[in-house]
């Protein structure tokens, strides 16, 4: 316990900085999502996962440049006990089409919370950039047209969860992660570097991570978070992962404000094109990640 910040609807940047500085687990509350929103998406999730085998068939896709794409564990290199519904959700009218139709309420209670969420995402965002001393006007129109991509995921209850993860470690390619969760599963690397802590399932707060691009955009100065899912022992569960970040040809680089003499540019520019060419080509389960690949000196 204590590891976890209520943040208040008023976004401090002194706190976002000490609380991302020392790697602190970051869930917002009074992000003015409403409880039958998140409500609403959890169970759309969850009536996705119960529908026919034919009715997520259709959307079963090993091509992970699919806007939309239904995947299990059997057919996912990394994830061991997971199926997962990945879709785009930023501009919504222009991916909705491609949601599933089924179950019926689908597209309207998950279009809700897609859009909720990539509001306070900005938000964040933004709150997190200044926090830094990043001159924001250029970046909030960028990530205003950026990619928001929604992985829709389903675990197993599994009364060995000792034997197996529902997923490996790994850290999310976006600027930040927001993560709806029906029950806890969620592990992250604490802040002395390599322990894991679970996440805490605190009524109404939506977990926050920081992903790939905003190490980059912060020159290495806020660490992308490693993080895994485990069973639970007593119950399924499913978890939203809204990930936010720029378009897909957008090359993300360190901010101008963080690179100086003293702190040369750590990383390689890339986007999002060039994560999916990087997992297209990497077994990520041996280690690698593809924040790793950007690096050009240790930060
Ligand atoms: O289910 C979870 O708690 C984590 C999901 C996740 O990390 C992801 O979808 O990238
Ligand atoms: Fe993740």
């Amino acid at each position: 316990m204590g590891y976890w910040v209520w943040y208040r609807r008023t976004l401090h940047k002194l706190w976002i900085k000490f609380l991302t500085l020392c790697n602190i687990l970051l869930q917002v509350i009074n992000h003015g999502i409403s409880h039958s929103v998140m409500k609403g998406a959890k169970e759309a999730a969850l009536d996705f996962f119960e529908t026919s085998a034919d009715e997520k068939d259709a959307l079963a896709s090993n091509d992970i440049r699919k806007p939309v794409r239904y995947g299990e564990s059997s057919k996912d290199s990394i994830s061991d006990s997971r199926c997962f519904l990945k879709k785009y959700a930023h501009p919504l009218q222009e991916w909705i089409p491609l949601w599933p139709l089924s179950p019926p309420d689908y597209r309207e209670k998950m279009g809700k919370y897609a859009l909720e969420v990539r509001r306070v995402a900005l938000q964040l965002m933004d709150a997190i950039l200044e926090s830094l001393g990043i001159n924001t006007a250029d970046l909030n129109e960028q990530l205003d047209e950026g990619m928001q991509v929604m992985a829709v995921n389903f675990y197993p209850q599994c009364s060995t969860p000792d034997l197996s993860l529902g997923l490996p470690a790994h850290s999310d390619y976006g600027c930040i992660t927001i993560l709806l969760q029906s029950c806890e599963g969620l592990q992250v690397i604490g802040g002395d570097g390599n322990a894991w802590q679970e996440v805490p399932q605190v009524p109404e707060a939506l977990h926050v991570h920081i992903g790939d691009y905003m190490e980059v955009l912060s020159n290495g100065q806020y660490k992308s978070v490693l993080h895994r899912a485990v069973l639970n022992p007593d119950k399924k569960r499913v978890s939203v992962a809204s990930i936010h970040g720029f378009s897909m040809d957008k090359k993300v680089t360190a901010a101008k404000e963080m690179v100086d003499e003293q702190h040369p540019k750590g990383y390689k520019e890339s986007s999002f094109r060039d994560f999916l060419d990087y997992i297209e080509t990497t077994d990520i389960t041996k280690g690698k990640s593809f924040i790793d690949s950007l690096r050009l000196t240790s930060t």
